[in-house]
């Protein structure tokens, strides 16, 4: 049984003047189907307006679908009672982009992560405080920001308090709807490799919803492509990103694999170059975890598998099917 399933799902909104019928009818979400097993990470990937944050609402139990059923831990959730929603609600968790709007700016660190363990469990305020400190503690803050505001910290550090709370109940399954779009980019690498640590210390699942294939790719286990209402493709590995057919999947993912998209260039170094003068530089994202990733000879080459292997790079060549080199044992 998958911990999350989705069976052909819609959901349409109707907006402006429906008095006389003539309001308009958008269809956000169009037949959907879709699980997530217990511990991996699928990637939700897709641009702005295809529905993915509809989708991700619908999960939540925020949105309820006109037709379609979804299933959480084998229970079909819109079909529950409101007290049984409110106990599987306890294992479903999400993180939005928007850190600012995710917290009260009025109430202290210990209040905003006590949240939900004040609203699930029956704890003395010694035990919850002694919770917040654990939480606060595994998403990389320190015990004194307890008593601090939220204009006190920078966005990745709130994006840890929000990671805080949402992992405060210890939950099965987290919606992370674009929740490192608005950080830098150094930041965003941070973020990911925190929700990354989380997801193999606990167990966690992730819907992991994202216009940016690069950091799809970097966390998810498989991918979904959602385009217009649908999903298009799904891919079981995601660190094989060739193995996308649908065409705008291939369009999402042409900005990956060109390194320079903004100057339409495909490099084409030869392998032996790089290694030998280390000429190119890397165009992914997230090179600064790689300190010194090489961009390698043109476009069949996933850029993210040169962070994916650390300091090894892929190059991929006609006739070779692919040539490794570990990058600390050239000068
Ligand atoms: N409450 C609503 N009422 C009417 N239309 C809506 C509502 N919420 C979303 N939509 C429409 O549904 C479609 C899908 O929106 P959704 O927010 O799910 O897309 P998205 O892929 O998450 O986009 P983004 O990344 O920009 O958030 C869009 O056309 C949007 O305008």
């Amino acid at each position: 049984m998958s911990l999350l399933e989705i069976k052909e799902v819609t959901k349409v909104y109707k907006s402006g003047n429906s008095l006389w019928g003539k309001g308009k009818m958008t269809e956000a979400v169009k037949d959907v189907s879709l699980a997530i097993e217990e511990g991996t990470c699928v990637g939700l990937v897709g641009e702005s307006g295809c529905g993915k944050s509809t989708l991700g609402k619908i999960i939540l139990g925020l949105e309820k679908p006109n037709s379609g059923e979804v299933f959480f831990q084998g229970k079909n959730f819109y079909k529950s009672t409101s007290r049984q929603q409110k106990t599987l609600r306890r294992d479903l968790q999400v993180v939005f982009q928007d850190y600012h709007s995710s917290v009260n700016p009025k109430q202290k660190i210990e209040k905003i992560i006590s949240e939900p363990i004040r609203n699930y469990l029956n704890l003395s305020p010694l035990e919850e405080k002694k919770r917040v400190l654990e939480l606060l503690e595994i998403v990389g803050l320190s015990h004194k920001d307890i008593h601090k505001y939220p204009h006190q910290f920078s966005g990745g550090q709130l994006q840890r308090i929000c990671i805080a709370k949402a992992i405060a109940l210890k939950p099965k399954l987290i919606v992370l709807d674009e929740a490192i779009s608005s950080l830098d980019v150094s930041v965003q690498a941070q973020i990911l490799n925190l929700l990354v640590d989380l997801k193999k210390e606990f167990n966690l699942s992730y819907l992991f919803i994202s216009h940016d294939i690069e950091a799809v790719d970097y966390i998810a286990d498989t991918i979904a492509v959602m385009y217009l209402g649908r999903i298009v493709e799904e891919i079981e590995d995601a660190n094989d990103l060739t193995a996308l057919r649908h065409p705008y999947s291939k369009k999402l993912l042409g900005s990956v694999l060109n390194p320079y998209p903004q100057e339409g260039k495909v490099l084409d170094f030869s392998f032996d170059e790089v290694i030998s003068s280390k000429k190119a530089s890397c165009g992914c994202k997230y090179a600064e975890r790689c300190s010194q990733a090489t961009t390698v000879c043109g476009e069949k080459v996933p850029l993210l598998s040169l962070v994916k292997k650390g300091h090894k790079i892929a190059c991929h060549r006609e006739g070779v099917k692919e040539e490794v080199v570990d990058l600390n044992k050239i000068s």
